[in-house]
C-alpha cells in the first residue's frame, strides 16, 4: 500500500512485527459518564485496525494510553481496567489490564507474553513522569518493547514521555489511526478540491485563532458561526447585547477579515440569530437580525435564514472543513443551526473533514458521522493541524526509508 503520509513517516506496515514486543500509544481518553462508565467508545474503536493489524501478524502487542488528567497519583475510578474491557469484547480477544505502566509486575507480565497477545498498561498519568517527558520514564516504558507504534492521534500534540520520548530509543512509527488522520487533514490543507470552505464555529476566537489565521490562507469562503460570530459582529461596529465579546481579540478579528479581502476569501457571518438571555433549555428565544441583537440578549445560535445562507454556499464546495459548532447544539432550543451545517456537508458530494471534540460530538447525536469523509478522534490535535502547526508526537517518528 502507498504510505500516503506527507513527509513520509514510516508507518506499521513497512515493519516486520512477527514475534516482537510491540509498544502502541493509543489514545483511550474516553468520556465517562457519572457512573464512571464509559460514555463513548469512538475512540476505543477507532484503535482496532491497528492493534487486529498487530495481533494478525504475530506481534506481542503492549497498549498504553492516559486517561483524564489525575495529578501524577492513581486515581482508583481512571484505572484503564474498563478500556481493557471494552476493548476485549469489541476485538474478540483478550485484553489483560496491568496494574501500572512500568516496574517489575509489568516487566514479568511483558516477558511471559506470547505472539499475538495483549496487555493494557495502566495510565500513564498516574506517574508525574509523563507529562513531565521524563527521560528515564521514557527509557522504562521503551525498555519493554522492540517497535513503538503511535497511533495516538488525540494525544499526539502534547510532548509527553509516551508521546515524544519513547520514540527516541526505539524503532518508531505511525499507526493506522495516526497514518489516516494526519493524511486526511494535510491533503485538504495542501491539495484541497476547490471550492474550498471552511466552517468555523464554537466558543471563542482565542481558541481559533491560529485556526482563523491558517484557514484563511487556504480556503475560498470561511463561514463563521457559534459564539465567536460575537466578536466579528462587535468588531464591525454591531450591537451584541449580552453575548461574550473578546474585546481584546477585536484587532485579531479585524486582521482576519482584512487577511480575508486582501485574498479574495468569501468571509461569511450570519445574517440572523437566536437570541435568548441565557442560552439554557426552556429560555425564552428570539430571532433577529444579526446587526439588531437586543440588550440583555446573548447570541446562541444562528437563525434560519443564516442556515440557509450556510447551507446553500457549502452546496457549492467540493471540499469542507468544520470546527466547532454555530451554535449552543447541546440545548436543544440551540440545535437547529448545527443540524442544518451537518445536514449540509452530509449531502455534500466531496471531501468533508470534520475536527474537534464538540463538533465531532454533534456529528454524532445527529447521526450523521458516517456521511462524513474524515469525523476526526482528536480535539486539540486536530486544532494544532487545522492552524497548521507540526505535531510533536508524529515528528518524532522514523522517517520512510530508514532502515
Ligand atoms: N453562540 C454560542 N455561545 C456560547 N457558546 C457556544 C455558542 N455556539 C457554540 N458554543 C459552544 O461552543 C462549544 C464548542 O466549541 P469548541 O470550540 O470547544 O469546539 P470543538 O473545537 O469542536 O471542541 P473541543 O474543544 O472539545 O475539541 C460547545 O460547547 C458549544 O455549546
Ligand atoms: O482528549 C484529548 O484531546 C486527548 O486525549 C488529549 O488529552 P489532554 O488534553 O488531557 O492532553
Amino acid at each position: 500500500m502507498q504510505n500516503v503520509i506527507p513527509r513520509q513517516k514510516k508507518t506499521v506496515q513497512e515493519i516486520d512485527v512477527r514475534g516482537k514486543r510491540v509498544l502502541v500509544r493509543a489514545d483511550f481518553n474516553v468520556p465517562l459518564d457519572e457512573e464512571g462508565a464509559i460514555a463513548d467508545d469512538t475512540r476505543i474503536r477507532a484503535s482496532l485496525p491497528t492493534i487486529n493489524y498487530l495481533c494478525e501478524r504475530g506481534a506481542r502487542v503492549i497498549l498504553c494510553s492516559h486517561l483524564d488528567r489525575p495529578k501524577g497519583e492513581i486515581v482508583e475510578r481512571l484505572r484503564l481496567a474498563l478500556v481493557a474491557n471494552r476493548l476485549s469484547a469489541l476485538l474478540g480477544r483478550p485484553v489483560v489490564a496491568l496494574r501500572d505502566c512500568i516496574g517489575p509486575e509489568v516487566e514479568s507480565a511483558v516477558a511471559a507474553m506470547s505472539d499475538g497477545d495483549i496487555v493494557l498498561l495502566e495510565n500513564l498519568r498516574f506517574h508525574p513522569e509523563e507529562r513531565a517527558d521524563d527521560p528515564s520514564f521514557s527509557e522504562k516504558l521503551a525498555d519493554l518493547a522492540e517497535v513503538y507504534v503511535n497511533d495516538a492521534f488525540g494525544a499526539s500534540h502534547r510532548s509527553h514521555a509516551s508521546v515524544v520520548g519513547v520514540p527516541q530509543h526505539l524503532p518508531a512509527v505511525a499507526g493506522l489511526l495516526l497514518e489516516r488522520e494526519v493524511s486526511a487533514f494535510t491533503r485538504i490543507l495542501q491539495d484541497p478540491e476547490r471550492p474550498f470552505a471552511a466552517v468555523i464555529g464554537g466558543a471563542k476566537v482565542s481558541d481559533k485563532l491560529g485556526v482563523l489565521d491558517n484557514v484563511i490562507s487556504r480556503v475560498d469562503l470561511l463561514l463563521i458561526g457559534g459564539g465567536m460570530a460575537a466578536t466579528f459582529l462587535a468588531s464591525r461596529g454591531y450591537p451584541t447585547g449580552a453575548s461574550h465579546v473578546e474585546t481584546d481579540r477585536l484587532d485579531d478579528v479585524r486582521r482576519v477579515e482584512e487577511n480575508a479581502a486582501k485574498r479574495g476569501v468569501r468571509l461569511v457571518l450570519p445574517r440572523d440569530v437566536v437570541v435568548a438571555e441565557r442560552p439554557e433549555t426552556g429560555a425564552p428565544t428570539r430571532v433577529v437580525p444579526a446587526t439588531e441583537v437586543p440588550d440583555g440578549q446573548v447570541i446562541a445560535d444562528i437563525g434560519p435564514e443564516a442556515a440557509d445562507e450556510f447551507s446553500r454556499e457549502l452546496g457549492g464546495a467540493r471540499t469542507v472543513v468544520w470546527n466547532g459548532p454555530v451554535g449552543v447544539f447541546e440545548v436543544p432550543e440551540f440545535a437547529e443551526g448545527t443540524r442544518r451545517v451537518a445536514a449540509a456537508l452530509a449531502n455534500l458530494r466531496g471531501t468533508t473533514v470534520i475536527g474537534g471534540g464538540s463538533t465531532t460530538d454533534a456529528v454524532q447525536r445527529f447521526g450523521l458521522a458516517d456521511e462524513m469523509t474524515h469525523v476526526s478522534t482528536g480535539g486539540g490535535a486536530a486544532l494544532a493541524m487545522l492552524a497548521g502547526k507540526p505535531l510533536p508526537g508524529f515528528e518524532a517518528l522514523d522517517d520512510a526509508g530508514t532502515p
